[in-house]
């Protein structure tokens, strides 16, 4: 491109940035007019909360003041936030404005027009797009189109425009560093330097360089059901935060970010993507792992987690596996449906509610309770209906306690500030004399007292959850997968570990969904969209349960079939077959991604060439070195080679990880390692990802990407067959740059020398195969 056309778009860049900076010093003025005026009134807010309240009149005037303040605090300071969160987007723009541009022509509009694209969009004073945010409709264009006749799906339907220039530009502190124009959808150059970069503790946004195949998940506004199989390093949790920051956008007068959720497959992984939507300007959507969900709502058990459960699964007997597969398919949730709607109140486990140590509603008066209801009710309406009942005869007894004479005593001792609190949010006029207002207090202080009673009838705490769920076990017949003795043992094993306040993940959903269907509770209706990447670790039960959970959601489920560990690898069919099974959904569509972004060529290669489909790969042109296989002699001579590999590595790149199987593995090579070298260890409840060089057990290195990855004792011993296949794949493909794998002796037969003539790797030693 000629120097004289960069110098006419440094020029426009330039003006941007000027008008840029004269909006952040007006907005940043703003800013601080609104900052004073919160802390005026903040202050005043503080110094009329000393006033006396001796006056009863006095006390009610000042209560409703105060009520009144805090609401105009609060409206301040979401006004003040606002203001700081526009500051930060036109700071940030200011370094970058910009990174496409589309030329194009409407139909009626003879003009070329000449469109700007950013993280957000920017208006001068007269009201003209400088800058048009990436999501906007006409942005699609961008990421779709190839030049010529082109559509996009604007607010009033679908628009046609002719698109005579696609440009993309690198803009660093607000200079242009490169320029490019292109027909395709974002061409290779700009994609191949910002793959290129080393990675460091946060995942980058994508929006500047976002695929066609990508651009289709992100802008789907229409499917109920969105499945993405993508392989490793494809883009699918890029895909997924881009998706949530375009839907923020698309529904912004309906939909708030933590009305979005997203079950994420570690705790590291959550840090790790935590800056993306800030970058773009959204409030992150609310993230959990299933394990934490899970330890939620059982409250009190401990829940074996997929990690505790991997840690053992080298173990597990084939009885044990076939009682897994039983409870984890979606027949046996459906069991549970028919169970709990044929029950009566003679099966209902209902338990006593207690108040300090007495029963206060003893489990046979709330059968009693429920009993009185039409059989023909659907068992959760019933229990809705106890719950009112319990609730009103709760309601009598606190009307009667109000009299009684400990009650009287504490409104006697009470101090000013206490009996001001109980009267929050009342008026003058709400009471008719002071004996009302008494009552009021009285009432106020009894059921504070007896608040846990009120809890324990709202969470349904009149029932228990264990014992249903073992009554429902011991009427279940036939199990496919399980003999009758077999089942029997498995469940003694339930309230033998129970007694231990332990429960196996494989029953957590379905003991959740009995104890929740049953007493129609823990239904989160707000939520409007449900995320959940590495799909491929869940299982039916727990979809279904989810499901169950959040029932006004629209579904995206990313995963790589590949990528499951510590068992034989499921092809995407099938898959597809048991979620398609369970989700009776309107619109789903499946989107599958084929190319590998993350790793270079040769690690990439080598991946996919130990996968029984790997040719579908398609791996991303990016040069590299080839991967590294050292084979060892023994223990000894692999730790040394470890330790001189580690230093190395962490002198070239940013992010060097060890990845082992399991914790056990994890520990021995920090062991050996941590006298030497600077390398930390990553368990379980870590959070962030410290400096250095890290030692991960691959199930906590989900969903990450490191520059160099070793890959620890790929022996044969330790890997022996294609039950780990995913696993390795999975460790291999966290690999950015750089991958070296150890062998403690003979290796895995998972690299077959079919998988090494396939691909080019560098092996220090030979491979003996026999
Ligand atoms: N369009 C793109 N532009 C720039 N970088 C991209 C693009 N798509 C993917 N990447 C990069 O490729 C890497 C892999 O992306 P991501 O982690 O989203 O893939 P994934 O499919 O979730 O991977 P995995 O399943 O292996 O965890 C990331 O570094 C991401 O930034």
């Amino acid at each position: 491109m000629d120097n004289n056309e960069k110098k006419i778009e440094q020029q426009r860049v330039d003006e941007v940035v000027t008008k840029l900076t004269d909006k952040i010093d007006d907005t940043q003025k703003e800013y601080d007019r609104a900052h004073d005026e919160t802390k005026r009134v903040q202050q005043s807010y503080s110094t009329n909360t000393s006033v006396n309240y001796f006056e009863v009149d006095d006390r009610i005037e000042t209560s409703a003041e105060l009520q009144q303040q805090r609401g105009l605090v609060s409206r301040l300071t979401e006004n003040e936030s606002i203001l700081k969160d526009q500051l930060d987007t036109y700071k940030q723009l200011k370094k970058s404005p910009y990174f496409g541009r589309i030329d194009i022509t409407e139909d009626d509009e003879p003009t070329p027009e000449k469109l700007y694209i950013g993280t957000a969009s920017f208006q001068d004073k007269n009201g003209e797009f400088l800058i048009y945010d990436w999501r906007a409709p006409i942005s699609s264009i961008y990421y779709n189109g190839t030049l010529g006749k082109v559509s996009y799906e604007a607010p009033m339907g679908t628009q046609t425009v002719t698109l005579n220039k696609k440009r993309q530009f690198q803009i660093n502190d607000s200079e242009i560093k490169n320029m490019f124009d292109t027909n395709e959808t974002v061409g290779d150059e700009l994609l191949q330097s910002a793959l290129g970069e080393q990675n460091d503790e946060y995942m980058q946004n994508i929006v500047a360089t976002i695929q066609r195949e990508q651009n289709d998940i992100i802008r789907d506004t229409r499917s109920d059901l969105l499945v993405v199989q993508g392989v490793a390093g494809s883009g699918k949790t890029s895909a997924i935060l881009q998706r949530i920051a375009f839907l923020l956008y698309h529904s912004r007068d309906t939909l708030e970010a933590d009305q979005i959720i997203l079950f994420s497959p570690n705790r590291l992984f959550s840090h790790y993507i935590s800056e993306v939507l800030p970058s773009l300007g959204e409030r992150n959507m609310r993230q959990v792992t299933f394990a934490e969900f899970i330890d939620n709502r059982l409250k009190g058990i401990n829940v074996q987690s997929l990690f505790e459960r991997y840690e053992i699964d080298d173990t597990l007997s084939k009885t044990d596996m076939n009682i897994r597969q039983e409870k984890e398919a979606g027949e046996y949730m459906n069991a549970i449906t028919d169970y709990c709607d044929a029950l009566t109140a003679d099966k209902i486990a209902f338990s006593n509610i207690n108040f300090n140590g007495e029963i206060f509603f003893s489990k046979e008066e709330i059968k009693r309770v429920f009993n009185q209801f039409p059989a023909a009710l659907k068992t959760a309406d019933k229990f809705t209906k106890t719950k009112n009942a319990l609730i009103k005869r709760l309601k009598r007894r606190i009307d009667k306690e109000t009299q009684a004479d400990w009650v009287n005593e504490q409104i006697d001792e009470m101090n000013d500030e206490r009996y001001h609190n109980l009267l929050a949010g009342k008026r003058l006029n709400d009471f008719q004399d002071e004996s009302a207002e008494r009552f009021y207090i009285a009432k106020q202080i009894v059921t504070n007292r007896l608040q846990s009673v009120y809890d324990a009838i709202f969470n349904n705490n009149f029932v228990d959850p264990y014992v249903q769920y073992d009554a429902f076990m011991k009427q279940y017949t036939a199990p496919v997968h399980a003999s009758t003795e077999e089942w029997q043992s498995e469940l003694n094993k339930f309230m033998h570990k129970l007694e231990f306040h332990q429960v196996e993940l494989d029953d957590a959903a379905p003991l959740l969904y009995l104890r929740d269907y049953m007493c129609g509770g823990g239904q989160n209706n707000t939520m409007k969209y449900l995320f959940i990447d590495e799909m491929q670790d869940y299982t039916v039960a727990q979809l279904k349960y989810l499901k169950y959970a959040f029932p006004q959601t629209k579904w995206t489920l990313l995963g790589d079939s590949e990528q499951t560990l510590f068992k034989s690898v499921e092809t995407p069919k099938q898959l597809l077959d048991r979620l398609n099974s369970s989700f009776e959904t309107k619109h789903s569509r499946l989107i599958s991604l084929l190319k590998s972004y993350r790793s270079t060529y040769p690690i990439t290669t080598f991946a996919k060439s130990i996968l029984p489909n790997g040719s579908d790969i398609e791996a991303f042109q990016r040069d590299g070195d080839l991967p590294e296989l050292i084979v060892t002699n023994d223990l000894k001579e692999s730790y040394d080679q470890l330790t001189k590999l580690v230093s190395d590595q962490q002198s070239k790149y940013g992010t060097v990880a060890v990845l082992v199987k399991n914790v056990e593995e994890a520990n021995q090579v920090y062991e050996q390692l941590h006298s030497k070298v600077d390398v930390s260890l990553l368990k379980d409840a870590d959070r962030t990802l410290p400096k250095g060089v890290l030692i991960i057990p691959i199930y906590l290195a989900k969903g990450l990407e490191f520059d160099s990855v070793i890959a620890w004792d790929i022996s044969e011993k330790n890997y022996p067959n294609s039950n780990y296949t995913g696993t390795l794949y999975t460790i291999f493909t966290r690999a950015m740059h750089s991958l070296t794998m150890i062998s403690v002796g003979k290796v895995t037969p998972i690299i077959s020398q079919d998988s090494l003539s396939s691909s080019e790797i560098k092996i220090d030693h030979t491979i003996n195969y026999d």
